[in-house]
């Protein structure tokens, strides 16, 4: 799904103006105590890319995740967004990296007191410096093309998980990032509200907005993703177009690692 043309002009994903790979991953290693998490991970996602990261529950899937973004410290190594190393813990300008990246959690984290448009608007507001109305212009446009347009003036607590995470979904979209990271987005959600959040993701793919996922949606995976990471134990153990990991016979290694994944 590299290099997607686009056709929709509220998920319209950056133009590439540069030549690297907008996420690198070096050599990274992360611990909580004595508990070495990540053992040595090494990853590159392309710009329009979409890598799903899979795995069994414990291998490191969210604190890898969560070290694209420097939610958690990196022990050592380098995490290079658009070639700005934000491993060290002083040094960068994080805020601004973080502007480029949107964030999906698992639990929504909306906030309950405010209404599903305040919520999307906030942060255009807070910190892009946007004026209220125009943020508010472009929270409509998001939760219209999330399907939640009629929901503006509800609060959380008046909606379903599924509707909740889409509206999670169109608050990270509202700063305009460069990069998705969906951590088990799904994962909180009734089954027969999973679809619709999985159409806003697979809506975006389309895009062209460069992705990374971790998520348990096998099937999900295989038809979106460009390339998916099996890790075990904090450490990459395979990776590959989904569709060539998953289907050809000569692939036993992974049907062996997947049988034990699900
Ligand atoms: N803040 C933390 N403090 C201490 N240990 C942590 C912390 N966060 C994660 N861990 C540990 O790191 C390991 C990996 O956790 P992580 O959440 O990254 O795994 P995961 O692959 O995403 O698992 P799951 O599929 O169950 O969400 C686990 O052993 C976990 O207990």
């Amino acid at each position: 799904m590299t290099n997607k043309p686009s056709t929709d002009p509220v998920f319209t994903a950056p133009v590439a103006t540069r030549s690297g790979a907008p996420i690198q991953v070096k050599d990274l290693h992360k611990s909580f105590g004595k508990n070495e998490v990540l053992k040595g991970i090494d990853l590159e996602v392309a710009n329009g890319e979409v890598v799903a990261v899979i795995g069994p529950s414990g291998s490191g899937k969210s604190t890898l995740l969560r070290c694209l973004n420097r939610l958690e410290e990196v022990t050592s190594g380098e995490v290079l967004i658009d070639g700005v190393n934000i491993a060290p813990a002083t040094g960068t300008n994080l805020d601004k990296v973080r502007q480029k990246i949107g964030m999906v959690f698992q639990h929504f984290n909306l906030f309950p007191n405010m209404t599903v448009l305040e919520n999307v608007a906030l942060a255009p507001t807070e910190l892009r410096k946007l004026s209220k109305a125009d943020a508010r212009t472009r929270a409509q446009e998001l939760l219209d093309r999330v399907g939640l347009g009629e929901k503006a003036d509800a609060r959380p607590a008046q909606l379903s998980g599924g509707q909740k995470q889409r509206v999670a979904i169109a608050r990270a979209l509202a700063m305009s990032p460069d990069i998705m990271l969906f951590d088990e987005a799904t994962s909180a959600l009734d089954p027969e509200m999973v679809g619709e959040v999985l159409q806003v993701i697979r809506d975006l793919a389309a895009s062209g907005m460069t992705m990374v996922l971790v998520t348990h949606e096998m099937g999900f995976a295989r038809e979106v993703a460009d390339r998916v990471v099996f890790m075990a134990e904090g450490v990459v153990v395979e990776q590959g177009d989904p569709k060539v990991l998953f289907d050809a016979p000569q692939h036993q290694r992974t049907k062996d690692f997947l049988s034990k994944v699900l």
